[in-house]
């Protein structure tokens, strides 16, 4: 592999640009909002990585605080106990050598060296209980830390706009933050074994410096190549992780399909699977690169950082051995020196070792945080104006709204008023903006310009929790949750307790009620497949449940967007009478449909086209000429002509085919 640092890696790599360009639409890179990979790369020089440690240790502190303060504090004590154990044990070593090197003899030397003989092995037991103390808190840290660091982001994440969602940078720090929580639980670990490796290395350093000024500086010689090399090589993973995680994200895409529920009748009649796994392959093959790239470089950083230790080490020891040779060390020093260098050695190394493990956790760390961050800033303020009691209109006022990234507006201008009790509907062509208006007016989205008031309150500026908590909405692409038929239809209102009277009331009002029956474990059975008495259900019946939630949800304003697409004629019969019969109660209804007969009851109708309120008026001044521009009429009469008499394709033979000829309409039929 030939790509260098800074070129993104599709560029060499044969054949990933023809897979997402086909599949994608493009090659597949990230813009980070900080700058590009480019910019990744220079950003992580060794200062910075440095830098950053302690700001990343406090953060995983702080989450280790936030799950189990005590687990925390046992870790924290039982490291530094151990610590001075092992420092407070170099020493006695060091007089146990002096005792058993002294004149004199054996039996003399080894009863003097006895007390430092039980001091070393009383510090062993104490040292290893400590180890065992901290070990079991940190294993009680750990699931936890991850568990508060994947609640805090899924919860900010689910207060930010809508907009934030369909952001594919958004996107790219969610998948990091996912990685960034496990980081997180693996930072505990790490982060007590850099306090371990660095308490001892402080009482091996103190030691070593009591024992001859000139140890210490050849000890951190020793250290500086393994720092150089654990440090570069996290910087290479980091960069290509960073680099792969769209690729890795779109190989899992591809590898899902593959099993995919939904997709599995396609795949096998449409034959697509192998044409899924050759570009599965190609994908996986350039990560597969990008592997052995890295695991080069490993093996050359190694070769380096080794080679320069193996210098260091040389030198170090021929310092002692000059030492010792001009009588400027006597030689139980220079034993409890050697061990002191060993020790330190062995600390240096575990404690860089460990660093550039929390260095390269902290940096998926850091992208949690970042996330967090972002989605604190994108999130849905809270407070906010408080809406009347009673909200006498809904009105948009100029109403202009353009999606993120979209060349023209979906809605432009738009005025409109949904007045309290009544049945408004919004028809139109596909695209014209009627999805997008309803999203406005629930709050879900606010406008660029203009404005839409609830009671004389502006969205922008209402608490938008209260907004929501007055509407019941069943989207077009309402979500079929993979739980039971009772979740499915409660989670209209989640944040009370499940109430079955209330559930099966609200699947009776949708018709969901029937579906509810022919399952076999009614409001229990899971509507999920791929599960243990999992059960799907067909489009119509999912469209019930999606009205019993809403029916459920109980809001005061009912918004139904295509509440009858997948429904059979009669269940679409049921439902729009339901829906009259609602404007009796005071309900205020927003209905879409593309069944203009089904608004005639509507108590005000909305036309849009091209974003814009084409007409609106009732049924009756629609659809009279002299109150009409004549748009709903057409549209109306084009429907209704559907349901005329059939015309009969012209067959061979014959030479009537005429709507309303008897003889072809019999012909027609045979
Ligand atoms: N999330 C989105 N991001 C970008 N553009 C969008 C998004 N949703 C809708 N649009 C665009 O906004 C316009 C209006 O879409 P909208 O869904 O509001 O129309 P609609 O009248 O409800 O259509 P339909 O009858 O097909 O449901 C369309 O051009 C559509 O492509």
């Amino acid at each position: 592999m030939t790509s260098s640092a800074g070129a993104p890696p599709a560029a060499a790599a044969g054949g990933l640009s023809e897979s997402e360009q086909l599949l994608f639409g493009g090659e597949l890179t990230y813009d980070y909002g900080w700058g590009t990979h480019k910019g990744a790369w220079l950003k992580l020089s060794l200062r910075t990585m440095a830098g950053s440690l302690p700001r990343q240790v406090a953060v995983a502190v702080r989450l280790a605080r936030a799950a189990d303060p005590q687990a925390l504090t046992t870790v924290v004590v039982g490291e530094i106990a151990r610590g001075v154990t092992q420092a407070v044990s170099l020493i006695a070593v060091n007089s146990l050598l002096v005792e058993l090197l002294a004149p004199g003899d054996i039996p003399g030397r080894l009863r003097a060296a006895l007390p430092a003989l039980t001091l070393v092995a009383f510090l062993a037991v104490i040292g290893s209980a400590c180890k065992s103390a901290s070990a079991a808190a940190t294993g009680i840290l750990e699931p936890k830390v991850q568990r508060v660091a994947t609640e805090r982001y899924l919860g900010l994440v689910a207060r930010v706009e809508l907009e934030a969602i369909e952001d594919d940078a958004f996107h790219k720090l969610m998948d990091s933050a996912q990685w960034g929580a496990e980081s997180a639980r693996r930072m505990v670990v790490h982060c007590t074994a850099v306090v371990t490796s660095a308490i001892s290395l402080i009482a091996a350093a103190g030691v070593l410096t009591v024992l001859h000024p000139l140890l210490l500086p050849l000890l951190i010689c020793m250290a500086l190549p393994s720092a150089w090399g654990s440090l570069t090589m996290a910087r290479h993973r980091y960069v290509s992780w960073h680099r792969f995680v769209q690729h890795v994200r779109a190989a899992q895409l591809i590898s899902r399909l593959l099993i995919d529920q939904q997709a599995a009748a396609e795949v096998r009649v449409h034959g697509v699977a192998p044409f899924l796994l050759k570009h599965f392959r190609q994908m996986a093959e350039t990560s597969e690169r990008e592997q052995t790239r890295l695991a080069w470089i490993g093996a050359r950083t190694g070769l380096f950082a080794d080679a320069a230790r193996g210098l260091a080490t040389v030198a170090t020891y021929g310092v002692l051995g000059l030492l010792l040779w001009h009588g400027q060390m006597a030689l139980a020093v220079a034993g409890t020196a050697v061990l002191a260098i060993r020790t330190g050695s062995v600390s240096i190394t575990d404690l860089v070792l460990r660093v550039t493990d929390v260095q390269e956790e902290s940096m998926f760390v850091a992208d949690l945080e970042t996330l967090c961050e972002e989605a604190v800033r994108r999130a849905i303020p809270t407070g906010g104006l408080d809406l009347p009691e009673r909200v006498d209109e809904i009105r948009f006022e100029k109403v202009t709204f353009t999606y993120p990234g979209a060349e023209k507006p979906s809605l432009h201008d738009v005025d409109l008023v949904v007045p309290h009790g009544k049945t408004v509907a919004l028809v139109g062509k596909n695209g014209s903006g009627k999805s997008t208006l309803v999203r406005l007016l629930s709050g879900a989205r606010l406008p660029d310009t203009g404005r839409v008031l609830w009671g004389g309150v502006d969205t922008a500026q209402a608490d938008r929790a209260q907004v929501f908590d007055r509407v019941a909405m069943v989207a077009q692409d309402f979500y079929r949750w993979p739980f039971t038929a009772r979740v499915n239809i409660g989670i209209g209102r989640s944040s009370a307790p499940m109430d079955d009277t209330a559930v099966e009331a609200a699947s009776a009002y949708a018709g969901a009620d029937e579906v509810v029956k022919g399952l076999p474990h009614g409001l229990g059975t899971l509507l999920a497949r791929g599960y243990k008495d999992g059960q799907e259900i067909s489009g119509g019946q999912w469209q019930k449940i999606g009205l019993a939630r809403a029916r459920y949800r109980d809001g005061r304003v009912l918004i139904v967007d295509e509440p009858t697409s997948a429904l059979d004629p009669a269940a679409e019969q049921r439902v729009f009478d339901q829906i009259h019969r609602l404007a009796g109660t005071g309900q205020t209804t927003v209905l879409i449909t593309h069944r203009l007969h089904s608004v005639r009851h509507a108590d005000l109708i909305y036309v849009l086209d091209e974003g814009r309120v084409v007409e609106h008026g009732t049924f009756e001044q629609l659809m009279a000429a002299t109150t009409s521009t004549g748009a709903f009429r057409e549209a109306y009469e084009l429907q209704a002509r559907q349901f005329q008499r059939p015309s009969v394709p012209a067959q061979a033979g014959r030479t009537s085919c005429e709507p309303g000829s008897s003889v072809g309409e019999g012909q027609a039929r045979s």
